[in-house]
């Protein structure tokens, strides 16, 4: 029955119901929704289809002086509320809810999705009594497989078996998205003439369940050798996942509460599938990702890209199903496994920077057949997943797995329109065979999902170690510059030979302590000392030995000295020493302890005691570093004219 878009009048009705309902044929002409529902049960239909696209849930009603109760179904289409009533047979509902609801459970509680579509098409097949049910699941073309069957009678088995793109056109597949059940009970019935009640109404009555199928339908379902059919769509969350399909050879009527039980278990199936789908695929995620973070955290040292890629290849090629994988960073490769050479990677890289700019997973099944391989040398690929690291901004690295060809056999149902001729018809399930070479195995959603989580983690660690080497090189820098440093400060103040501090060094120490002494008067002494015969040792013994009498020197006289004397030496082969908070006795003192400190010194190789003259000069107000280590020098040349290892002071002793 159609009514106008306010559910009041009557548009059309099918002389089918007049009969069903046992409206005498002279009334026909004259019937209202009243008078045909009752006036409560049509005032409830314009109540609940009121905003509504269709009635949440069937009306059970019976009419006047009759037994048989009826079901209403109604829905909206643009202009009109159609209105489908079928009889409710009175078939025990409560013990088809108490079957239905064991099996509900038993779906709730199936763990893989064979064993919960195996038994799906059991139970419905049981419910329905159809001769096959199957399941078919769309893969990313729209082309349907079969991937389960319950078999009951007299239609050939399809389990395994492929129905092309072109059979679920996209107006097929919104009509189910829409209206999820669709119920031939004979395919072979004429549609049913309306008897219409406004002429120029023009009445689409596509999505009815109740009505004969279209033509183009029928002819399918005739080729299929079906007569009485049922669909359910199975709804995912990205749109069909597929369909449940009940054929059987004969017309099959289904009574309205089977039929709802039916798509309630495909409901609850399909829920249930995509739960188990998801949790596979979270299983799944968390593995790819625990294949980085392990290796992460295992090392205190961030690892190098190319030490990442060769320890984690092995377990990456197993997660994507790849033979093969390949870092390209900054223009350099590292691959494992079966890959093209580095540089046709490198120029794959450069065409795929152009083309794919953004940031998710670029793949192909047929690299034969991709543009953006051509006329690359790829002899062992047929499928590659890359994904972008972005770096930055302005370099991007690419992490690329590679899949050999996996050569499919296809059984198509109904010949595909893509199908290369030609197709052999396989006998004696009349299915077409189809081989398929050249691709590689699909890249599913989730492994495409899966490669942007591993370029992101990959990322981070490739970072974190550039950042870690730079620290290294910064830090490499720092110690360098510092050890310059140091080796300047030890060229500027310290003698190479002797490495005591050099003329330079040991007059700014003067410096400062005639500058404490003027302030203080805090008096203090140098003293001059020169090797006695220095050069007869030279000449004799050589330079080498010369030197070593230097060295040797100055570290016993440097070991002997308080910690705030300080020596130097002058040049050549006189040294000076900073005697601090000295009066003339206490240097005095320490000259002579030097001097016979001195000559207990051996050097090997020389077998003569070696002797020093020291000239010693106390400080004296209004002294500069010239006048007092003159006055030292005087001092010393007057040691060594009165015969060598001798001390003599620069000054007259004041006591
Ligand atoms: N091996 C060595 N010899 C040096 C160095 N510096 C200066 N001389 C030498 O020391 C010698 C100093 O000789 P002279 O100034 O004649 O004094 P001397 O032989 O010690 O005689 P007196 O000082 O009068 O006892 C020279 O032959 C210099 O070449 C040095 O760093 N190493």
């Amino acid at each position: 029955m159609v009514l106008d878009g306010e559910s009041r009048h009557i548009q059309a009705i099918s002389p089918r119901l007049t009969q069903l309902l046992g409206i005498p044929d002279k009334e026909r002409h004259a019937l209202t929704a009243s008078s045909v529902l009752g006036k409560r049960l049509s005032q409830r239909l314009r109540h609940e289809l009121q905003g509504q696209q269709r009635l949440t849930s069937p009306l059970a009603f019976s009419r006047p002086h009759t037994l048989t109760r009826f079901q209403l179904n109604a829905y909206r289409n643009e202009r009109h509320v159609i209105v489908e009533i079928e009889p409710l047979n009175p078939l025990g509902k409560r013990r088809l809810l108490g079957t239905v609801n064991e099996r509900l459970m038993r779906i709730a509680e199936a763990t893989h999705q064979e064993e919960l579509l195996d038994y799906l098409v059991t139970a419905v097949q049981q419910l329905t009594g159809h001769d096959r049910v199957s399941v078919c699941h769309f893969d990313s073309d729209w082309h349907g497989l079969i991937v389960a069957e319950a078999q009951g009678g007299h239609l050939p088995v399809l389990l395994g078996q492929r129905f092309p793109a072109s059979d679920f056109p996209i107006t097929l597949r919104r009509a189910y998205e829409r209206h999820p059940v669709r119920l031939i009970y004979d395919v072979n019935a004429p549609a049913d003439m309306l008897l219409m009640y406004t002429p120029e109404a023009e009445i689409d009555l596509r999505h009815c369940f109740l009505r004969a199928p279209a033509p183009e339908r029928q002819r399918y379902l005739q080729r299929l050798g079906v007569r009485g059919a049922l669909s359910i769509a199975m709804q995912g969350d990205t749109g069909l996942w597929g369909l449940l399909f009940c054929h059987s050879a004969a017309p099959h009527p289904v009574a309205p509460p089977v039929r709802d039980a039916v798509r309630t278990l495909v409901q609850m199936a399909t829920q249930r599938l995509l739960l188990l789908r998801a949790r596979q695929e979270a299983r799944y995620l968390q593995r790819v990702q625990d294949s980085l973070v392990l290796s992460a955290n295992a090392r205190v040292e961030p690892q190098s890209p190319a030490q990442l890629l060769n320890e984690q290849a092995e377990t990456w090629c197993s997660l994507f199903r790849a033979h093969g994988v390949a870092l390209w960073l900054k223009g350099s490769v590292s691959a494992s496994g079966h890959t093209p050479t580095a540089p046709v990677i490198c120029q794959f890289v450069k065409r795929l920077e152009k083309a794919h700019r953004h940031s998710g997973p670029w793949c192909t099944r047929g690299v034969a057949s991709e543009p953006l391989t051509a006329s690359l040398s790829m002899p062992d690929q047929c499928g590659i997943l890359a994904v972008p690291l972005s770096m930055n901004p302005a370099a991007r690295g690419w992490l690329i797995f590679f899949r050999p060809e996996q050569v499919e056999t296809l059984y198509w149902a109904m010949q595909p329109t893509s199908a290369p001729l030609p197709a052999v018809m396989v006998a004696p399930s009349a299915a077409w065979c189809e081989e398929v070479v050249g691709r590689s195995e699909a890249w599913q959603r989730v492994e495409r999902l899966a490669v942007m989580d591993l370029g992101e983690d990959l990322t981070l660690a490739i970072s974190a170690y550039e950042i870690s080497t730079l620290n290294m090189h910064l830090e490499r820098e720092r110690k360098a510059l510092a050890d310059a440093n140091q080796r300047l400060e030890q060229l500027a103040h310290f003698d190479p030979l002797t490495q005591v501090w050099n003329r330079y060094r040991i007059e700014q120490a003067i410096e400062a302590e005639l500058v404490a002494a003027k302030r203080y008067g805090a008096a203090f002494a140098l003293l001059l000392f020169d090797v006695d015969h220095f050069k007869q040792i030279n000449d004799t013994h050589g330079h080498g030995v010369g030197d070593e009498v230097l060295v040797s020197l100055a570290r016993l006289v440097e070991a002997s000295l308080r910690g705030c004397d300080h020596l130097g030496r002058w040049g050549g082969e006189e040294f000076v020493v900073l005697a601090t908070h000295s009066d003339i006795e206490a240097a005095v003192g320490l000259a002579e302890r030097l001097r016979s400190l001195v000559a207990t010194l051996h050097v090997s190789g020389l077998d003569q005691p070696i002797t020093v003259s020291i000239g010693v000069a106390i400080w004296r107000p209004g002294d500069s570093c010239k006048t007092l280590m003159g006055r030292a020098d005087v001092a010393m040349y007057r040691a060594k004219r009165s015969g060598r290892n001798r001390v003599e002071i620069a000054e007259e002793r004041v006591l």
